[in-house]
């Protein structure tokens, strides 16, 4: 099991984001572990998305290696070859709703105060390709078209309406039914189910590897330009003064 844990809100940080990555590598490279759930030891929060302050007022230097950590993580999840189950426990907007849903299976606590979506419209910046590749492959085009525009956020209910998300449960239940999705996915061949999902997911991969250096290239053009510095600073200020 992998925990996110940085508290107050599980923001993938330049800093989580690399510990995350090791982690996974370790798991990836243990011929004994064959699948890995994926959950925070936040309550109420899987996680808050990336971290805004590390696409504020920052050098291109910076941009480029946080957004190189960002690819390197959503490659390494999607194109895991263990079982990846998320137990969302809490929200999880943009980033944090990338990473449940790169995994093979989500389940999420059945809170309608817990929400998950694409929201980055409303942050006035547009999610990446492969965010979009992978919602789509998820959800359909349509559904992801709507949401990806609207930059919805989406009750848990209503996440799980929309095949965002494949189960609800309740939340004291949710590591319980983790735990015997992870076993009924284990129980087939790995060789078999590995090279199904390589055959499912590679074209989306492939695309991400392939244009690599030009998205860092355009996200850090994107991220300097003032007016978005002007979105994410403003939407920082609403955070905080929602707060208060
Ligand atoms: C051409 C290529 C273009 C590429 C463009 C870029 C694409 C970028 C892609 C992805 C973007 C993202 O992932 S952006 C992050 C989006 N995340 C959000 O919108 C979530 C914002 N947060 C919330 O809605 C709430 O915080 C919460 C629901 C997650 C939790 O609410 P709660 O009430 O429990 O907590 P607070 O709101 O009081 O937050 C506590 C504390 O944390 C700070 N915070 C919250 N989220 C973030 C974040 N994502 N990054 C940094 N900091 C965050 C919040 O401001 C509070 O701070 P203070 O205690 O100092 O006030």
């Amino acid at each position: 099991m992998m925990k996110l844990k940085s508290p107050p809100v599980n923001s993938l940080s330049l800093e989580l984001l690399t510990e995350f990555a090791i982690s996974l590598e370790k798991l990836e490279n243990n011929r004994a572990c064959r699948g890995v759930i994926i959950t925070s030891s936040v309550p109420k929060i899987f996680s808050s998305g990336l971290d805004i302050t590390e696409m504020c007022g920052k050098s291109m230097e910076h941009y480029t290696e946080f957004w190189r950590a960002v690819q390197e993580i959503w490659l390494r999840v999607y194109s895991s070859s263990m079982v990846t189950v998320a137990a969302v426990n809490g929200s999880s907007p943009a980033g944090g709703c990338l990473i449940a849903l790169s995994c093979d299976y989500r389940i999420m606590a059945e809170n309608p105060k817990f929400s998950i979506g694409l929201n980055e419209a409303q942050l006035g910046i547009v999610a990446p390709f492969w965010f979009k590749d992978t919602f789509v492959n998820v959800v359909g085009h349509r559904i992801a078209e709507r949401s990806l525009q609207l930059g919805s956020l989406h009750s848990a209910p209503e996440a799980h309406k929309l095949g965002l998300v494949d189960e609800l449960v309740p939340e004291e239940k949710l590591m319980e039914k983790a735990a015997a999705v992870m076993a009924q996915w284990l129980a087939l061949p790995d060789h078999a189910r590995q090279l199904t999902k390589t055959m499912m997911r590679k074209p989306v991969v492939d695309r991400l590897v392939a244009h690599r250096e030009e998205d860092i290239k355009n996200f850090v053009t994107f991220i300097s330009k003032e007016s978005i510095q002007k979105s994410l600073r403003m939407y920082m200020e609403m955070l905080k003064k929602r707060k208060s």
